[in-house]
């Protein structure tokens, strides 16, 4: 019998990526809500029941809820793609390349955390770099970046794309996240090994899906002899052996003029950039990304499929 998986949240925007995902896979059965009752907590929680695996697509408090619903019923695993659980270390990280062993504790964990958007792209460039002794303690690590709309969810979308509602928003691009309180920021210390919190500066561009997540290093307080060429090696070393997180070759990465934040739209994969002048004394690390492809939906499905092969 193929597994059965119940979305809850499936009419929300990462909850139909993954539908979309979905669509024609013959070895899975997809238990659906009705999108009138996609608040009935009563037919939520029977569908929840009865899934051999649940992704939730909710909001933190709601998938709190829909966790507490499954609490008692061993047969049922959890994948969450709010920040709810990220940090919690009775959940599985679901970044799967974050790590050698990650995957195999992805296959074999009954609830598993889906990193959020920005993470994936910071934790990418950042977690190699302090597993290879590259990037001190105590360095003040910054992360800047800009995202699709999409990353905002339905409301978002209307307030971006309905110019005649009240609440419309007319900038082409906007920075968030002013108080320097996003609630990324404990995600990204935790699963980026950093001794300290980094300073986060997200954005939002008048694209629906894309996104660009910046962290900018001084060489001469990194490592001693760290190099861009060094540092390109060590991711290039930390993400040997699959294509989803590909780092870009720097005879490559030397002649871009730009970066465009919607290259990777549609598509589950993220692409690395080190970018500088060989020989000078600071880098960028650049990670491109779909907001909902390796940012969410994508990474919920390949998380998924990894759980299902254990
Ligand atoms: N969008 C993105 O790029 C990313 C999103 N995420 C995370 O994914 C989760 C979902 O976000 P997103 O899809 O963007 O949000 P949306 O607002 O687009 O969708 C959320 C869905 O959940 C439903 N919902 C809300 N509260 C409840 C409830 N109490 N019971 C049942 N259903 C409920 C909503 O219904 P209704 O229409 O009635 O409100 C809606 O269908 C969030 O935790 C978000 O942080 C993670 C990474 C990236
Ligand atoms: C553009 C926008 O609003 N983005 C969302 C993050 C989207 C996302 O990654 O969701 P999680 O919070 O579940 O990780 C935000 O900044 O709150």
């Amino acid at each position: 019998m193929a597994p059965k998986i119940f979305i809850d949240g499936e009419h929300g925007t990462t909850g139909l990526q993954i539908r979309t995902r979905m669509a024609g896979r013959r070895d899975v059965e997809l238990l659906s809500i009705p999108e009138a009752e996609r608040r009935n907590a009563a037919m939520r929680e029977d569908m929840l029941n009865g899934a051999d695996i649940a992704i939730l697509c909710l909001p933190d408090e709601a998938s709190k809820e829909a966790v507490q619903m499954v609490s008692g019923n061993n047969s049922v695993r959890v994948i969450d793609t709010s920040t709810a659980f990220r940090v919690n270390s009775s959940w599985a990280y679901g970044f799967a390349e974050m790590d050698k062993e990650q995957a195999d504790k992805i296959k074999s964990a009954r609830f598993v955390a889906n990193p959020g958007c920005y993470p994936t792209g910071a934790i990418g460039l950042i977690r190699p770099l302090r597993a290879a002794g590259l990037l001190p303690d105590g360095y003040p690590v910054t992360v800047n970046a800009v995202s699709g709309y999409t990353g905002g969810g339905k409301q978002m979308i209307a307030q971006m794309e309905d110019q005649s509602r009240d609440d419309a928003i007319t900038a082409p691009h906007f920075l968030y996240g002013l108080t320097l309180a996003h609630k990324h920021v404990p995600e990204m210390k935790i699963h980026g090994l950093l001794d300290r919190a980094p300073i986060f500066s997200p954005s939002v561009g008048k694209f629906p899906q894309g996104m660009i997540v910046q962290v900018p290093l001084h060489l001469d307080e990194l490592a001693e002899g760290a190099t861009l060429e060094g540092i390109h090696a060590a991711l290039v070393a930390h993400y040997a052996g699959q294509d989803i997180v590909t780092v870009v070759p720097l005879e490559e990465s030397g002649k871009l003029p730009r970066i465009d934040a919607v290259e990777l739209a549609g598509k589950d994969t993220m692409k690395l950039f080190v970018f500088g002048t060989p020989g000078a004394s600071q880098v960028n690390l650049v990670a491109l990304l779909d907001n909902l492809g390796k940012g969410a939906s994508g990474a919920a499905v390949q998380n998924m499929d990894l759980m299902l092969a254990s």
